[in-house]
């Protein structure tokens, strides 16, 4: 059943600065959902059009059978079921941890909201923290806290807006797959926006690509790994290798392997360590062509010969 659904909206801030373009998305209740794109594809503006924050130029959102009314239809914007988080999570500096996650409490009665406080600090690990002041904890417990406060008022959906960009990366990686966890036991629906496809990964496969105010793919991981929609979404998944004298023919650094002789004949470069291989950078013998390739057992030196082949069905036919 859709639940959330994003009918061909637009929004053009000024004449030449389209941010969104017809864009239409459902999203089925207690989904979760990533949507990559880089900086300036109009990830926020839909987030903000989809919590009615933001006025449209064209389009309509709908949530369950309600029609989301944008700041010029409504006096107060904005919907308690649909929360937005962002990176500058806002809390109250003077509060603690629970008087903050108990705010959007206030009107409900004194023992409901003491018993939903308690469920959070337990669900979000932050019982140890309840009398602590925001600034007395971690970037990633801040961020639990802002998390919490949203879900405290029970949403059926939740907006994420690059809310972990000022984690590390281990508490970012802990962070996610803690909340992942989470998203499942509440079967909440969450639309998680990100530039950065591993963050997009670590929470859900299903994932939307967003490009120049446009979706221009969705499905799940290894669909949009194996059949991008075009250059952009597959650079998104890493390197490409041009295939010599065929511009529009790519091979992943992961689908090469290496024969003891025979294929393509190639020499090192350069080699660089990171965490799962090596990855060289390797020059083709008679085209010339720089290639990265993956050495995962770590066995060639810079100035190795190599020989490499890969599968024909792993090569990717994309236009620019
Ligand atoms: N209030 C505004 N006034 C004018 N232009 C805006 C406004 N907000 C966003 N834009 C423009 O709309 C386009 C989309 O911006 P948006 O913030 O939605 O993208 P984004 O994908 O979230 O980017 P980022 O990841 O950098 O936040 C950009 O070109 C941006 O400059």
């Amino acid at each position: 059943m859709t639940y959330l659904k994003i009918e061909k909206v637009s929004k053009q801030y000024d004449e030449d600065n389209m941010a969104l373009e017809g864009f239409s998305l459902e999203v089925p209740k207690g989904n979760v959902i990533s949507m990559v794109g880089e900086s300036g594809s109009g990830k926020s503006s839909l987030l903000r059009i989809i919590a009615g924050l933001e006025i449209q130029s064209a389009g309509l959102v709908y949530l369950g059978d309600q029609k989301i009314l944008n700041p010029n239809e409504k006096l107060v914007p904005g919907y308690d079921e649909i929360q937005l988080i962002h990176q500058e999570y806002k809390l109250y500096p003077n509060s603690t941890v629970e008087e903050n996650i108990a705010r959007p409490l206030l009107m409900y009665d004194k023992a409901y909201q003491k018993e939903r406080v308690e469920e959070l600090l337990d669900l979000l690990t932050l019982t140890a923290h309840r009398h602590k002041k925001p600034r007395q904890l971690s970037g990633g417990q801040q961020q639990k806290v802002a998390i919490a406060r949203a879900l405290s008022i029970e949403p059926e959906v939740l907006l994420l807006d690059e809310p972990f960009s000022s984690l590390d990366a281990i508490q970012k990686r802990e962070l996610i797959e803690e909340l992942k966890q989470i998203f499942e036991s509440l079967q909440v629906t969450v639309i998680f926006v990100t530039h950065d496809l591993d963050d997009a990964l670590l929470l859900t496969e299903q994932l939307f690509i967003i490009h120049k105010g446009k979706l221009i793919q969705q499905g799940n991981a290894e669909d949009v790994f194996r059949h991008p929609a075009n250059l952009y979404v597959a650079k998104l998944f890493g390197y490409l290798n041009v295939l010599p004298g065929k511009e529009n023919n790519f091979v992943r650094p992961s689908d090469i392997h290496f024969l003891k002789s025979g294929g393509i004949k190639a020499k090192v470069q350069k080699r660089q360590y990171l965490i799962h291989y090596n990855l060289l950078t390797v020059q083709l013998e008679g085209s010339g062509e720089i290639w990265r390739v993956e050495d995962k057992e770590r066995e060639f030196q810079e100035g190795d010969t190599l020989f490499l082949d890969f599968d024909e069905d792993k090569v990717l036919y994309l236009e620019k």
